[in-house]
C-alpha cells in the first residue's frame, strides 16, 4: 500500500504498470470509509493486478457549503480500513493538485441530469464529472468501480465514459447495507443517536415497497411511502421516484418499465440521505 499525493507521480506509476501488462482497477472515494468502500476495493482486487484508491473530497460537485465544510475526514482511519484489502496505490491529492486552476468544462448529460439528484443539487453531477474524468486521465484504468447506492452517479459516469469515448469499464456495485437496513454511508457518522435510529425506516419502508408492488399503483405507492416516512419526526423525505433504470424517466403505471428502480433522498435532521431499491 503506497500513498501518492502527485498527479506526475502517480502517472509515472501507472506508465510503468501498463508497460508491465498489467491491468488496472480504480475506485475513487471521497475517504470516510465503510464497508461499502471496501466492497469496491475488494472486487478491483479481485479481479485487476493493480487496485488504485482516491480519497479526495472533491468541492466542485458540492453545491451546499456547509455540506463540503462538514463532510467526515478520518485519513488514518480510511489507511487502517484499507489495509485489509492493501490496494497497491491509493491517491491522496491536496485541491490545488487536481485544479491548479479553476475546472470550467461544461458537461452535458441531457435528461439524465436533470431529474433526482441533478435537479436536486444543482451542478453537483458536472462537479462529479470534472473530478472523475481528471482521476480517469491520471489512472487510465481498465475497471472502475462505483456503488449503487448512488444510482444516478453510475448512469451519468457511463454516459461521461461514453461521450469521452473512454475505453474503460464501468462495474456497478450492490448496495452495503447495517444491520437494520440503513445503506451505509459516510454521512451516517453525522448523524445523532436518535437520527441513526430511526433512519433505519428509510430502508425498511422501501423494502416493504417492494411487496406492495402487486397491489398498489405507481402514485399510490408513492404516496405511501413519503407519508410512511414523514410520520416519522426525524425524517423529511426530499424526493421519492420510481424510474425506468437506464433512462431515469418517470414511470406512471408498472407497464411503463420492466426495470424499476425506487430512489429516495430523506433529510433527516442536517443529513441528507440517498438510497434505493429495485421493484
Ligand atoms: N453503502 C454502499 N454500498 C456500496 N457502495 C457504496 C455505498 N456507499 C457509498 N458507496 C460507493 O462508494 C463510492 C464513494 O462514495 P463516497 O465516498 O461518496 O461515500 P458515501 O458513503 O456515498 O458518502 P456520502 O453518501 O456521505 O457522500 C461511490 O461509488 C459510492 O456509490
Ligand atoms: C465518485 C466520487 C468519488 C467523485 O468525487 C464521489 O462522487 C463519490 O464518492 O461518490
Ligand atoms: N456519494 C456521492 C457524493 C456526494 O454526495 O457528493
Amino acid at each position: 500500500m503506497e500513498i501518492v499525493k502527485l498527479v506526475a507521480e502517480t502517472k509515472a506509476k501507472i506508465s510503468k504498470f501498463k508497460a508491465e501488462g498489467k491491468t488496472i482497477g480504480f475506485v475513487p472515494t471521497m475517504g470516510a470509509l465503510h464497508q461499502g468502500h471496501l466492497s469496491l476495493t475488494e472486487a478491483s482486487v479481485k479481479n485487476n493486478d493493480i487496485t488504485v484508491v482516491s480519497i479526495f473530497v472533491n468541492p466542485t460537485q458540492f453545491n451546499n457549503p456547509n455540506d463540503l465544510k462538514t463532510y467526515p475526514r478520518i485519513l488514518d482511519k480510511d489507511l487502517e480500513m484499507l489495509s485489509e484489502f492493501e490496494p497497491d496505490l491509493i491517491f491522496i491529492p491536496e485541491v490545488e493538485e487536481v485544479y491548479p486552476e479553476p475546472d470550467t468544462r461544461i458537461f452535458d448529460f441531457g435528461e439524465l441530469e436533470q431529474v433526482m439528484e441533478g435537479k436536486n443539487r444543482p451542478g453537483h453531477f458536472n462537479g462529479v464529472a470534472q473530478v472523475v474524468s481528471k482521476l480517469f486521465s491520471y489512472i487510465n484504468p481498465d475497471n472502475a468501480y462505483f456503488g449503487q447506492k448512488d444510482f444516478q452517479q453510475v448512469a451519468v459516469i457511463k454516459q461521461m465514459t461514453k461521450n469521452l469515448k473512454l475505453d474503460i469499464n464501468i462495474v456497478p456495485c450492490p448496495i452495503i447495507r447495517e444491520v437494520d437496513g440503513l445503506a451505509m454511508s459516510s454521512r451516517n457518522m453525522l448523524l445523532s443517536e436518535l437520527e441513526r435510529k430511526n433512519a433505519g425506516k428509510i430502508s425498511e419502508t422501501l423494502f416493504k415497497a417492494c411487496n406492495l408492488v402487486p397491489d398498489f399503483g405507481v402514485s399510490q405507492l408513492k404516496e405511501w411511502v413519503v407519508t410512511e416516512i414523514n410520520n416519522n419526526a426525524y425524517l423529511e423525505v426530499e424526493y421519492f421516484e420510481i424510474v425506468d433504470d437506464t433512462s431515469l424517466k418517470s414511470i406512471e403505471k408498472w407497464e411503463d418499465s420492466n426495470n424499476r428502480i425506487a430512489c429516495i433522498t430523506v433529510q433527516v435532521g442536517k443529513v441528507r440521505l440517498i438510497d434505493n431499491i429495485s421493484l
